[in-house]
């Protein structure tokens, strides 16, 4: 079967885009594995079915793979290159999209090459741990933005050696048995966060991680480090905003502001 598919990216995240209002496509996760390889298929962090949505409320509904062909709740940068991509194919209008996700309902605007969503209230939070790992022990947040995140601020974002310490504790047994994606971060002396992450599913640094920015932007806040709205540096170089309402530990009207660009198009045989 041949299918066709649009490679998109949201700040250096990237995707394989599908076009699925007929529901007709169904892939097993070794086809996704397959079409996000690298070397033997097209290549990206993740894969985007854009589904047809209820009717009702949505107008669509985004159905998220992580490369390694597992089905996770929510992506930040894929839903900015979801609402894009939706409104390429005709659909929400002026104001944007309202779509499904296996998170929740989300909405989202478009303005100037710069998209706006509005994710699902922060929940799961574990403040101030200590977490013990071969790589040494530090201090972390956790919490689930979309999908679940750890939060360590460090000194030197850049000294890290991510893949080993980002999979330490993406498999730590606190974690078990979901596993979490693992951020680090530190303040610059401007105030902007510059931000590192290592993805589970990906189980590598990817150039940004938008869920990951709004875990590190709600728990700097948290820690006295920043106030909303808070500007992230990502490894790919892009910004991206987060905004949000916090009231203690209740962080209520989210959003995640960033840009999602076409790459190219092609057919693909599955
Ligand atoms: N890159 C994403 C997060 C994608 C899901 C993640 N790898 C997980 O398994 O939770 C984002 O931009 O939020």
């Amino acid at each position: 079967m041949e299918i066709n598919f649009t490679k998109m990216h949201g700040a250096g995240n990237d995707f394989v885009m599908i076009e699925n209002l007929d529901g007709k496509i169904e892939l097993a996760s070794e086809q996704v594995a397959q079409l996000c390889d690298r070397r033997f298929g097209i290549g990206a962090d993740g894969l985007i079915l854009l589904n047809p949505g209820d009717g009702e409320k949505t107008e669509a509904t985004m159905v998220y793979y992580n490369s390694d062909g597992g089905r996770v709740d929510m992506c930040g940068n894929g839903a900015r290159c979801f609402t894009s991509f939706a409104l390429q194919n005709g659909l929400g209008g002026e104001n944007g999209i309202s779509f499904k996700t296996d998170a929740g309902p989300m909405t989202a605007t478009a303005k100037d090459g710069q998209f706006t969503i509005k994710l699902t209230p922060m929940h799961d939070l574990r403040r101030d741990k200590t977490l013990v790992t071969p790589h040494g022990s530090f201090e972390y947040q956790f919490m689930n933005t979309g999908v679940e995140h750890v939060v360590a601020f460090v000194d030197d974002v850049d000294a890290i050696d991510i893949k080993p310490l980002g999979s330490s504790v993406r498999y730590h047994q606190d974690f078990e048995p979901k596993g979490t994606n693992a951020n680090f971060a530190q303040v610059q002396d401007d105030g902007i966060i510059k931000v590192r992450t290592y993805e589970r599913g990906v189980e590598d640094e990817t150039l940004a991680c938008g869920t990951g920015v709004t875990a590190v932007a709600i728990a700097a806040t948290l820690k006295g480090l920043a106030e909303a709205p808070v500007s992230l540096l990502v490894a790919g170089g892009d910004i991206l905003t987060i905004d949000f309402d916090r009231d203690g530990e209740t962080v209520n009207n989210v959003t995640l502001t960033g840009p999602a660009k076409n790459v190219f198009t092609g057919t693909v045989e599955i």
